[in-house]
């Protein structure tokens, strides 16, 4: 894994994120934070109670008590008054606890008498109240930058946010599958709808081009995408057969390849190169080994691109529902399916595969010096669907 992650990590050496922007805090879903997002106002927003019941002082109650009961405090309410000494206030959960009062008797320990209330035990000092801020205290750090507005966390900001967040905008990524047959549709794009979708999964915007095996068309295809875009990525002829006109293309526009052919399987073939100081990220044409490419480096380094905080899987040991067959010289990465139980049941080896992809949970990573792996080995397993945010 060390040479794949160090070529990894040069890649994203080489990217820098996209500009920010200020956009109305409720239209941030989606979107990467570029500057930490403070809180404007604490959570909770104010001192309240965690319990239905009566609020009082608690030294009014050291043991069984009754005390009368001058107003009724609900979620939303202001208190009518601070709360005199030697009185309580019936309260509900999630209302203002009134000044005066420092804790709050659960219903379940009290019994209505006349007009008041008589408490059946001690109070204790701070019992169900919720201190405003302790969750979130205002001016504390809400979410930090480079994280991904998901729903939970535009619930976070809708909570304690102000009107704005600063966010990247969105990267513009073209994603151009070359080759006369899927040009002519005789291979269906598979692989460019993945990895359009995968792209778009991160936030940014996607512009899709079939190119046909022509040099003129590659290098035209390559120019024309940059001119606007932040990033393109090359589907397929990145390999060195007659028509595969990437590595060519991009020796014309006198771009700085930087990586060209990586020791794993599948995915060997895959290309980074900075043409004009924009990213060029060629994946290979067969499916498993597209998507496998995708995984290792295309998605790290769009990431980097979105100004993504971390830009790496989740990376777990799973043990091995099946055999798995190493290969010496190169790394291999398996797509399995994660069983009940969690043990990893590789699907298939073929880089030409569809099927293997579309079914996986993970990523396994068995190492090049690893060999033949019996069942229950433990291998590194990426797990797919982990937060992108
Ligand atoms: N003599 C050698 N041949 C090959 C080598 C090698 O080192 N020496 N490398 C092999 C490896 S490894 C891979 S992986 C493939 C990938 O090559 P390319 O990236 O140049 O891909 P293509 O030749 O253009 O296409 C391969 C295969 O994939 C299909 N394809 C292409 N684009 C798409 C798409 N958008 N959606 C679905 N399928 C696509 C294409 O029709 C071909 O069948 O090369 C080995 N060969
Ligand atoms: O990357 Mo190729 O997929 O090694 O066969």
């Amino acid at each position: 894994m060390d040479r794949l992650l160090r070529i990894r990590d040069g890649i994203l050496a080489a990217l820098l994120p996209v500009g920010a922007e200020d956009v109305p805090s409720e239209e941030a879903l989606g979107r990467w934070l570029a500057s930490p997002a403070l809180a404007s106002v604490p959570a909770p927003p104010h001192t309240c109670a965690a319990m239905d019941g009566y609020a009082v002082r608690a030294g009014d109650v050291t043991g069984p008590a009754v005390l009368p009961v001058r107003q009724t405090i609900y979620a939303g309410d202001v208190p009518a008054a601070a709360l005199a000494p030697g009185e309580a206030a019936r309260i509900f959960t999630g209302a203002t606890v009134p000044q005066g009062a420092d804790a709050v008797v659960r219903e379940e320990a009290t019994r209505e008498e006349g007009g008041g209330v008589r408490f059946l035990e001690a109070a204790r000092r701070g019992e169900h109240v919720r201190q405003a801020g302790e969750d979130v205290p205002a001016g504390g750090l809400a979410l930090a930058a480079g994280v991904r507005v998901g729903p939970r966390q535009a619930a976070l900001l809708r909570a304690v946010g102000g009107p704005v967040v600063s966010v990247r905008r969105r990267p513009r990524v073209a994603v151009l599958s070359t080759g006369d047959e899927v040009v002519s549709g005789r291979t269906p794009d598979s692989n460019g709808e993945a990895v359009a979708g995968l792209v778009r999964a991160l936030g940014a915007e996607v512009e899709r081009r079939p190119v046909p095996d022509r040099l003129e068309a590659v290098v035209a295809a390559i120019r024309d995408a940059l001119a606007s875009a932040d990033a393109a990525v090359t589907i397929g002829g990145v390999s060195i057969g007659a028509r595969d006109l990437v590595p060519e293309a991009l020796a014309h526009l006198q771009a700085d390849v930087r990586v060209h052919g990586v020791p794993m399987k599948p995915g060997k073939p895959f290309l980074f190169a900075l043409a004009g100081g924009a990213p060029v990220l060629g994946l290979p044409g067969s499916p498993s080994a597209c998507l496998v490419a995708f995984e290792v480096f295309a998605r790290p380094a769009l990431l980097a691109l979105c100004g993504a905080a971390r830009t790496e899987r989740r990376v777990v040991p799973l043990r091995l529902a099946a055999p798995a067959e190493g290969r010496p010289g190169r790394a291999r990465l398996l797509w399995a399916a994660v069983e009940p139980g969690g043990r990893a049941r590789p699907l298939g080896r073929d880089s030409a595969q569809v099927r293997g992809p579309a079914l996986a949970d993970a990523l396994l990573f068995v190492p090049a010096d690893a060999g033949d792996l019996p069942e229950g080995a433990e291998v590194a397993a990426w797990l797919l669907e982990d937060c992108a945010g």
